[in-house]
């Protein structure tokens, strides 16, 4: 049994509906409130809605969570064009518990997790000790993070099965 750490993100078409189908297609064991999010990376972009689920499989490996991800990015028609730019669907592995992995096809800890409040904000709220390895705990990183243009959408819900 592993427990992964998912971030999933829309900024296009239905996002919320995008968002949904993550989380309906993951064994999800909690789900974050969901996030109105300044883009990061590329800023010429829409808003984004973000959320983070915790998920947990019996049998599954690290891989098998990014196989996961890579269908349901697909099942929601994303196109795989410019890098950090739109998207209808991003699923990107955050952490599996007890994994760390320096392939580029599959980096964990996420490499740039540590300094995105839309992944670490929504995190706080379903795992509020949780830590990020090699970089302490989430409290302590959204602390320092400044006001990052993520906002609580509470009028927004995703349900959880
Ligand atoms: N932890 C991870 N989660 C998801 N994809 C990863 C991870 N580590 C490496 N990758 C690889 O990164 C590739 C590009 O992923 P993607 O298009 O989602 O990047 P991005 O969302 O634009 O940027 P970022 O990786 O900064 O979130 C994927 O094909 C995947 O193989
Ligand atoms: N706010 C926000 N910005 C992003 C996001 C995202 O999910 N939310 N995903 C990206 C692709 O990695 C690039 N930038």
């Amino acid at each position: 049994m592993t427990t992964a750490v998912l971030s999933i993100g829309s900024n296009m078409g239905d996002r919320l509906a995008h968002l949904q189908s993550a989380v309906d297609g993951l064994p999800a064991l909690a789900v974050s409130a969901v996030y109105e999010t300044a883009p990061w990376g590329v800023t010429d972009q829409d808003d984004f809605l973000n959320a983070i689920v915790i998920a947990s499989h019996e049998g599954f490996g690290e891989w098998d969570w990014l196989r996961r991800a890579h269908e349901l990015e697909n099942a929601a028609g994303r196109v795989r064009d410019v890098r950090w730019g739109p998207r209808s669907l991003d699923v990107d592995v955050i952490t599996v518990t007890g994994v760390t992995s320096i392939d580029p096809r599959l980096e964990l800890p996420h490499p740039r997790a540590h300094e995105r409040a839309f992944v670490l904000v929504p995190w706080l709220d379903v795992q509020p000790d949780a830590e990020l390895p090699g970089h302490g705990r989430i409290a302590d990183l959204v602390a320092r993070l400044a006001d990052e243009g993520v906002r609580r959408r509470d009028d927004l819900k995703l349900e959880a099965v």
